[in-house]
This record gives C-alpha cells, structure tokens and sequence, in this order.
C-alpha cells in the first residue's frame, strides 16, 4: 500500500485517563437495550422499509424484549412520519415500550418532529448535531461556540414544544461523531446541553456518544467514555448511552468496552444492519453476555426464525459465520473439533452438568433455536472418526467400536476427497452399508443349524464361487464353532477375532447390530458389520462381512473349494 502517509489517526485520547475498566473482568449486567434498526439500520437499506414492513418489524422487536425503540426520523419523510402516526393512532406501542425519535437540531425539523409526536403517551426525543473537527471544518464552517450555539438552541425548542405538547417527553442527545471530537469539547457541550434540559432523578436526559465512525482501536473509544461519564457535572441523572458503528470491525468490542467504561445503555440492530458497515450487532452482545452466564434480557431463544423476518424485511442477508447467528457458526469440519464436541457432549450425557462447557461450542445451539442435527457437525475431507461415528450414532444408532470408526473414517474421507463435496449423515450412512455391513462377496451366510452335541457343533450353509456348500466346525460358542467351521474348511487363516453387538434402537423394528474384527496372517485388521433381526445371525452376518473383506484386501488368496 503506497498511500499509508495520506492517513492520519483522526480521533484524540481523553485529557486524562483512569484505566478503571481495564481491571473489570466482564460485563456482569446488561446495559438498557435501544433497538436503532427502525432508524439507523433503515436509512442505510438500499429501499428502506414500507409501512407494512415497518410495522412487521416493530412487532418483531418488541417480541424480542426491546423496551426502548427508536422508530424512525418523522421529519425525514411521509413514511417516516405515517409509520409513527400509525404507531399511535392504532395503539400499537405496548405500554413497557418507550419509542424514540431522532431529530437534527434544526428548527423545522424539530417542529415536524413533535408534531408527529401527537398524542403519544410517551417517548424519548433524540436530539444531534455533529462535533467532530472534521464536520466544523468542512460540514458546518463554524467555529466551537456556534457547534454549541446549535446543540443549545435545539435543546431549547426541544424543551419549550415538550410543554406544549402532550405526553411524557424524555430527553437524548448526541454529539454525532463524537469520536472524531476532542473529548473535553463534546462534553463542554454535554455540559451546556444539560443545561438547557435540567435532568433530575424522576426525569433523567440520555447522553449518547456515538461513535459514528469508528477511528481507534477499542480501548481508546473506552476511555474517552470513562472520562466522559467520569466528569460529567451531574453524573447521577444521566443516561450515559453509547451507539457504536463497525467501521474497523469492533462494533461489539467498543460496545463492550465501553460498558466497563460506564455506559448504561446501547443503541444497536439486529445483526448489525445500520450505515456502511453497520451499527453495533445486538444479537452478538446480547448472546455474548449470555455465553457468560449473565442474562440478557432480550429473547433471542428462536433466532433464525427472528433472522428469516429481518433478512425479508431489510432484504440483507445474515453472513455464514456471522456470530451466533450464521449458518455455519456452530459447525465443526474438521476431524479434531468434531472429536472434541462429539466427546464433550457424550460427557454431558453421562450425567448432568452444571455449566455449558462442551469445546468448541460457546453456547448450546439449542438454546438459540438451532439444531444438533446438521448444525454441529458435518463432514467433508477434513474430518475426522469422531465426528463421524457421531453423526452415524445420533441418527442412526451405531455405536461403532473405536477402531472401527477409524476405518469407516478413511473411508467416508475418501469419498469425500474423490467426490469434492461434502456429505450428509444419509450418505455416511449408505457408504457404512456399501463398506461393512452384511457383506455377501465373495462368500455368503445363508443358515446356520445348530447340531446336538458337546462342543457347539454347527452347521452352516454357504454361497461362494456359484456353489452351495454345507460346513461343519465346533467351538466354545456358536460363533467360534462358525468360525471355525470357515477357518478350517475354506483356508482362511485369522486370528484376535474381537465382538461387540448392541440393539438398533433406531429404525423401525427391533434389529441386533454387530461389529467383529478380525487380524489376517499380516497382522492387518479387517472390520465387518452384521444387521439382523436375530442376534446370532447378526453376529455371523458381521463376520462373513469381515472376513469378505480382507479376502478383497487380500487379491492372491484364493477360498478353496
Ligand atoms: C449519523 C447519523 O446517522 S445521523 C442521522 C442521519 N439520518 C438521516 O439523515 C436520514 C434522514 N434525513 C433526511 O431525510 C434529511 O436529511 C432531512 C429531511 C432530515 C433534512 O433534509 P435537507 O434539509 O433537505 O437536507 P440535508 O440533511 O442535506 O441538510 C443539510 C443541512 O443541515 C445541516 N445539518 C445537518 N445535520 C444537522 C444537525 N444535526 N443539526 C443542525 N443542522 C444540521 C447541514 O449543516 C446542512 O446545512 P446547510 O443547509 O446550511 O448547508
Ligand atoms: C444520530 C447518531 C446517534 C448516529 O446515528 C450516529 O452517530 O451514528
């Protein structure tokens, strides 16, 4: 990059700074939510929302939990202004809901403002008006006084039109690009603003430092808060109330930040919408404070339903691994996370556990409305036995000894590699079949007889070559007598035969599954399934198939006749 030296940092660190929220470990409260998405996040949709949308979406968050919503700029345009007529003329603002309303500091428009403001029972006014030194320099052309003689005149009409109108009129205000102000300037006119409206405990004024754009790192944004709230004159009645945006990506490390630092309050959206790379996301912060075991006061329990409304109604989409709330966030590709999350949630049902600790998962998906199934793992040339026999145990009920989910791992890998794409649980599964379970090539099981006799004598009847054979062999169980009814009379030559069956409770019917492996003369280990209605016909059935096996892993062995 060859211009770096055309950019300067454009923001200036408080006069002073205490460093007190840097000894805070966590955010242990939340902060009072104000939802922007009906104003910030609308005037930077590319068709801001209609009427009707506005109304599904004003619904949406007040389901949520939101009690402060900021509705809209009335002064901006007649959708604007109908939305918030409608809003209360057919009462539809429930009586726990504060809606807020923002206005320029401009004489008409706070005219405009309070007249839509008509027969509202209550509602926050947000006054702004920008400070930065950029914004005097080049928006307004005036020097500080004046930038303070327009936040304190509209603070007076503010005032003065809250009396004559009826309702109950809180008051905000913003030094709009506040990170771009000297700090010591925004509160000089904080101070002179404060002034003008007076708060008192029964009726406190919300002091919002935005920053509009972002301009410094994290911790710089937080001590410019700290000061603020730090030196504000009558820091008891006022609302210190931060608006985080994301131009350097830290939307929610700003937010956070800033909440140690002292504020009381954030104003974000949903997701994150809001101008140019959005305002801070209220889901993340939310659901972060969550994940610390603090609640948070807003109901994000059935999250992609409340995504499928917001990308409908802003026409946005929510990215793949947008916290929480993206399509693949809960997901594990890779073979050791999926050992890991497999594991750990096998260790939570062993017994019940306190807390959420499972690796790699921050919360339980489930909490949010998102499922195990298909969420959590899934499977490409990157994973791993684990989180396939995983898949492979929820869905169909395999629990495959450890060595062999090895094998069927390599296999499931390869597919994946060869077919470059991923898999689902259904295919995992009919490659398993394909692979390992009552494998009739070369040799099939057909009946087995059990003989009078000490000793387990067996007959069993098979198919290999064309031909119909009867074998005979005895041992110290049905299955040993099998064995070696096969070992002795078709020249197999295996040894460390090892067995594991269990019910298939999943599926219709009940089945018996087992799983044998068996070492050839190699030392090599071969794995095979049986599935049958009968236990002792499972357990063969996974022995011709293990056996079938390595006779395809072993080309020169020929079966005698
Ligand atoms: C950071 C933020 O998100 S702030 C919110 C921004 N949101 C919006 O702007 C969406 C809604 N806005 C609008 O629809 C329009 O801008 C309106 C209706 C409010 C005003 O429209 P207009 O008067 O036609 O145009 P515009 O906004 O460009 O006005 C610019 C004038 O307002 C002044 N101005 C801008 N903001 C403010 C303010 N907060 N207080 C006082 N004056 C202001 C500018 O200096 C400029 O003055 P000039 O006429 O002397 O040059
Ligand atoms: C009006 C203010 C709070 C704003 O939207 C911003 O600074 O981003």
């Amino acid at each position: 990059m060859k211009n770096a030296n055309k950019y300067t940092r454009q923001y200036s660190m408080p006069p002073e700074s205490s460093w007190n929220w840097v000894k805070k470990e966590y955010v242990d409260k939340a902060p009072i939510w104000c939802s922007v998405d009906l104003r910030d996040g609308n005037q930077a949709l590319v068709v801001p929302m209609n009427l009707e949308e506005k109304l599904e979406y004003f619904q949406l968050l007040v389901d949520i939990g939101f009690k402060e919503i900021e509705v809209g700029f009335p002064a901006a345009s007649d959708t604007e202004f109908v939305f918030l007529r409608t809003l209360i003329e057919r009462d539809l603002i429930p009586d726990d809901v504060t809606i807020q309303v923002l206005t320029q500091s401009r004489d008409h428009i706070i005219r405009r403002t309070f007249e839509s403001l008509m027969g509202a029972k209550r509602a926050i006014v947000h006054l702004y008006n920008s400070t930065s030194i950029a914004q005097r320099e080049q928006v307004f052309r005036k020097p500080k006084s004046e930038i303070v003689e327009i936040a304190v005149s509209g603070a007076q009409l503010c005032k003065q039109l809250a009396l004559e109108t009826p309702g109950n009129f809180m008051f905000q205000y913003s030094p709009e690009s506040f990170t771009g102000t000297e700090v010591d300037f925004a509160l000089e006119v904080c101070h002179a603003v404060l002034d003008v409206w007076k708060p008192t405990a029964e009726r406190p004024v919300i002091i919002n430092l935005p920053s509009t754009v972002q301009l410094s790192l994290p911790h710089v944004y937080a001590s410019q808060i700290e000061y603020m709230s730090n030196h504000l004159r009558d820091r008891h009645p006022v609302i210190v109330s931060v608006h985080p945006h994301n131009d350097r990506g830290t939307g929610v490390a700003d937010a956070e930040l800033a909440m140690l630092a002292g504020a009381d309050r954030v104003e974000g959206t949903l997701f994150g919408n809001g101008e140019r790379t959005g305002n801070v996301d209220i889901v993340t912060l939310a659901l972060n404070l969550y994940s610390h075991g603090v609640e948070p006061g807003l109901d994000f329990e059935n999250l992609p339903d409340i995504q499928s409304v917001v990308e409908r109604l802003t026409k946005m989409q929510v990215g793949k691994r947008h916290p929480y709330a993206g399509e693949l966030v809960f997901t594990a590709f890779s073979g050791s996370h999926q050992d890991a999350i497999a594991k750990g949630m096998k260790w939570r049902e062993e017994e019940e556990r306190e807390h959420w600790t499972v690796p790699y998962l921050p919360i339980d998906p489930k909490d949010i409305g998102r499922e195990y199934e298909g969420d959590i793992i899934r499977i490409n040339s990157q994973s791993g036995k684990g989180g396939i026999g995983y898949l492979l145990e929820q869905k169909y009920g395999f629990d495959l000894p450890p060595r062999m989910r090895e094998d069927l791992g390599y296999a499931v890998k390869g597919v994946s590699d060869r077919l470059q794409k991923e898999l689902s649980v259904d295919e995992i599964a009919d490659i398993f079949t394909e692979e390992f379970v009552n494998l009739a090539e070369p040799i099939a099981f057909s009946e087995l007889k059990a003989d009078e006799g000490a000793g387990h004598p067996t007959t069993v009847t098979i198919h290999t070559h064309g031909q119909t054979r009867t074998i005979k062999g005895s041992g110290n169980g049905r299955l040993d007598a099998v064995s070696n009814a096969l070992q002795a009379s078709l020249g197999l030559q295996y040894t460390n035969l090892t067995y594991k069956e269990h019910a298939l409770e999943v599926g219709s019917g009940s089945r018996a599954v087992a799983y044998i492996s068996i070492d050839d003369a190699e030392g090599r280990t071969h794995w095979g399934c049986g599935i049958d209605t009968d236990i002792m016909n499972a357990s063969i059935k996974a022995l011709f198939s293990a056996i079938n096996r390595m006779v395809v892993a072993t080309p020169t062995f020929v079966v005698q006749h």
